[in-house]
């Protein structure tokens, strides 16, 4: 039987990229492209099957930021199929990003350029908005719209013959000092971005603490520093004109400068080849690229504390259960 694969984010980007190069790994899967809309639904399929002819592409319609449309969609995928036997959790945003070219300044002359290049780490903020469902969009969007999605797919992911996987797209930009319990959905600061992605790399990690014993195994990725519709929004696009030759020679120095979909999906296929088990649940695996364009994939211990990790998903449980009872008329 086919191995079936869902991608969030497919219609551009990493998430594209990742479709294709999936399909060229093994091209039986059943691939699920989940699009905010049909347009972008029908237009990533008809992409895919335009290099890929043969294969099985079948598409959902999803707002991750909107919970209704969530738990819409889980019910569509929970009618269409058995089984889900990869998960790709990889949609996200980075809304109103600023850079700061002073610190990146202050960088250069104290020796932490390279590390601020790489991680963004006190050179981007963000201007975060409530979103319709009273929620900070970042946090929803990001990690919170995806969390509801897995729980409400329990049943096509735990208990199956074989081990079923969710891959979630973090960054090399979490920061365990952007993120605080307290305001976990990153209300009060200007680093939503880091805060969502901080919050998804705890939350991975207590899913396995909660469901390796059925099967399920969540592990997460760094595409690195690729250059898509999320990352153009940040500069004018003169501006990165200007400066592609200065981030192809940043490439000899910093390999996770990915540049590309392509080489951004490298940790993505890798673990669709590994074994669940002989992954670390603690270790963050990132795409990285030479200076002389080989990809590969390099696994780094997260930052994080396993006490707060468990205290944060209790919040994500608390949370979830006013979202259900908000929408209990969408349930089963
Ligand atoms: N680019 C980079 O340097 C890095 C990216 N990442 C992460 O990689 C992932 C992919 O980003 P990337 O490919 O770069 O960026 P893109 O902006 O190209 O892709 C983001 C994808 O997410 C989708 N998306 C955004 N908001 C929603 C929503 N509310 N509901 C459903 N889908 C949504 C977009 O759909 P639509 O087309 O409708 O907007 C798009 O398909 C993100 O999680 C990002 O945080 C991590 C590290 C570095
Ligand atoms: C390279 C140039 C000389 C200067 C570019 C300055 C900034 C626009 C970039 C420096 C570090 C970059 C970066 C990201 C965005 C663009 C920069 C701030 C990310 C935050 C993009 C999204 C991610 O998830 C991170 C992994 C990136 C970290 C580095």
């Amino acid at each position: 039987m086919e191995r079936v694969v869902l991608v969030t984010g497919a219609s551009g980007g990493v998430g594209l990229a990742l479709c294709q190069r999936l399909l060229e790994e093994d091209g039986r899967i059943h691939l699920c492209i989940a699009c905010r809309n049909d347009q972008k639904s029908e237009a990533t399929r008809d992409l895919i099957l335009a290099a890929h002819p043969a294969a099985q592409v079948s598409t959902v319609e999803v707002d991750l930021g909107n919970l209704a449309s969530v738990l819409r969609v889980a019910q569509e995928l929970r009618c269409r199929f058995q089984r889900l036997d990869f998960v790709y959790l990889n949609a996200g945003i980075m809304p109103n990003p600023h850079v700061n070219f002073k610190a990146l300044w202050r960088g250069l002359l104290t020796g932490k350029l390279l590390h601020m290049l790489t991680t963004a780490e006190g050179v981007m903020t963000q201007t975060d908005r409530l979103n319709g469902d009273g929620l900070q969009e970042v946090f929803a969007t990001n990690l919170f719209g995806h969390f509801i999605l897995v729980r409400q797919l329990e049943s096509l992911l735990c208990g199956n013959e074989k081990p079923s996987r969710l891959i979630w797209t973090s960054s090399s930009n979490a920061r365990e000092s952007a993120f605080s319990l307290s305001d976990y959905q990153h209300a009060k600061g200007q680093e939503s971005y880091s805060s969502s992605k901080y919050a998804t790399d705890l939350t991975s990690v207590v899913l396995n603490r909660k469901f390796n014993n059925q099967g399920l195994y969540s592990s997460v990725v760094c595409p690195g520093l690729v250059m898509s519709n999320m990352t153009y929004r940040i500069l004018p696009v003169f501006l990165w004109k200007l400066l592609m030759p200065i981030m192809w020679l940043i490439r000899f120095f910093a390999k996770t400068y990915t540049l590309t979909p392509h080489n951004g999906a490298e940790a993505h296929v890798w673990l669709f080849k590994q074994k669940p088990e002989s992954l670390d649940a603690l270790v963050k695996y990132h795409s990285c690229t030479s200076g002389l364009g080989k990809n590969y994939v390099e696994p780094r211990k997260m930052d994080v504390d396993e006490e707060t990790a468990e205290k944060f998903y209790q919040k994500l449980l608390e949370l979830e259960k006013e979202t259900l009872e908000k929408y209990s008329d969408l349930l089963d």
